[in-house]
């Protein structure tokens, strides 16, 4: 279902995004640029400043619904942004999260992600690494393209003791190995690596295949993806180290966006103080 705010502007690229063309993206050393998205003026918006491809993230239950987790989010509020953010999206690719709770079974994780892709998404986003394999499989195998989410998983914070960096010892780095090496074998098309020291996210990348998609990773990974209220300074929440601020020195929205394409283009953004 195409919106009106699809017709009311030149296009940054004339194909749409897919897979196959992040796969040829990594493969060139062409940097991927992520932001995160809820709706279809900001969508339309970042399509024009040439951003790849657009993450309709539960860190929406965060910045749009003011909780301290991601964890109340529901399928129907995930549901309801995609189908909003699509309708803007134009040629960018469009990822949803699977919010908690949704993917216990890789029947359910199928059935839901399949609302998702019903709505307007691309690919589905879930959190997890060795276990989340068999799901992973399930999905790839039934057309639903996966990008696997491994780090800090933010829907585990009560498990993990807080929004803390991962893989800081030798176990963890052997770890988030296993988890990126796991879901990428049973069909992944691409990670979000979250919250580790920079040299093991260009590890990790290193050794895979598929691209990596860096948030406090390092500049090393496939590309980068921010919140996009973190970007334009607007989340009144923690600012983590690996946030960049494009509003600072931007005279509106579109150019903080299309600084954000650039630098991550050029490989400036992140820098060292991003990093762990
Ligand atoms: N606005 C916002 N931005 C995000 O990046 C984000 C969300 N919300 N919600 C979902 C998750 C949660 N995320 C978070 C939240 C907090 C930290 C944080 O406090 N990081 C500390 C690291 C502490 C340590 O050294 O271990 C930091 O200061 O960066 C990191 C990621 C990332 N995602
Ligand atoms: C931080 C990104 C990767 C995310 O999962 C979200 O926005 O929900
Ligand atoms: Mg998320």
């Amino acid at each position: 279902m195409a919106g009106y705010l699809q017709e009311t502007g030149a296009a940054a690229r004339s194909k749409p995004v897919t897979t196959h063309m992040l796969q040829a993206m990594r493969g060139k050393g062409d940097k991927i640029s992520m932001l995160t998205c809820y709706d279809a003026s900001f969508a339309t918006l970042m399509e024009r400043a040439g951003v790849d491809t657009v993450l309709v993230g539960d860190s929406l239950g965060m910045v749009c619904q003011g909780h301290n987790s991601t964890l109340p989010v529901a399928l129907a509020d995930i549901t309801y942004h995609t189908a909003s953010v699509a309708r803007g999206a134009g040629t960018m690719l469009v990822i949803a999260d699977l919010p908690f709770g949704t993917y216990p079974t890789r029947e359910e994780a199928f059935r839901n992600a399949a609302q998702l892709m019903q709505a307007g998404a691309h690919m589905i986003k879930l959190e997890g690494g060795v276990w989340l394999a068999d799901t992973v499989k399930f999905l790839t195998e039934r057309g639903i393209p996966v990008c696997a989410h491994i780090g800090l998983t933010p829907q585990s914070v009560h498990q993990l003791g807080g929004f803390r960096v991962q893989g800081k010892t030798s176990d963890g780095a052997t770890q988030l190995h296993a988890d990126a090496l796991a879901v990428q074998q049973a069909g992944a098309s691409l990670i979000v690596i979250e919250a580790v020291p920079a040299a093991l996210g260009k590890e990790v990348t290193d050794r895979l295949a598929i691209p990596t998609i860096g948030i406090g990773a390092g500049p090393e990974c496939s590309g980068q993806v921010l919140v996009m209220h973190d970007m334009l300074g607007v989340f009144p929440g923690h600012k983590s180290r690996f946030v960049r601020n494009f509003m600072e020195g931007a005279p509106s929205i579109e150019a903080a966006l299309k600084a954000y394409v650039a630098a991550v283009k050029d490989g400036s953004f992140p820098a060292q103080e991003h990093c762990f």
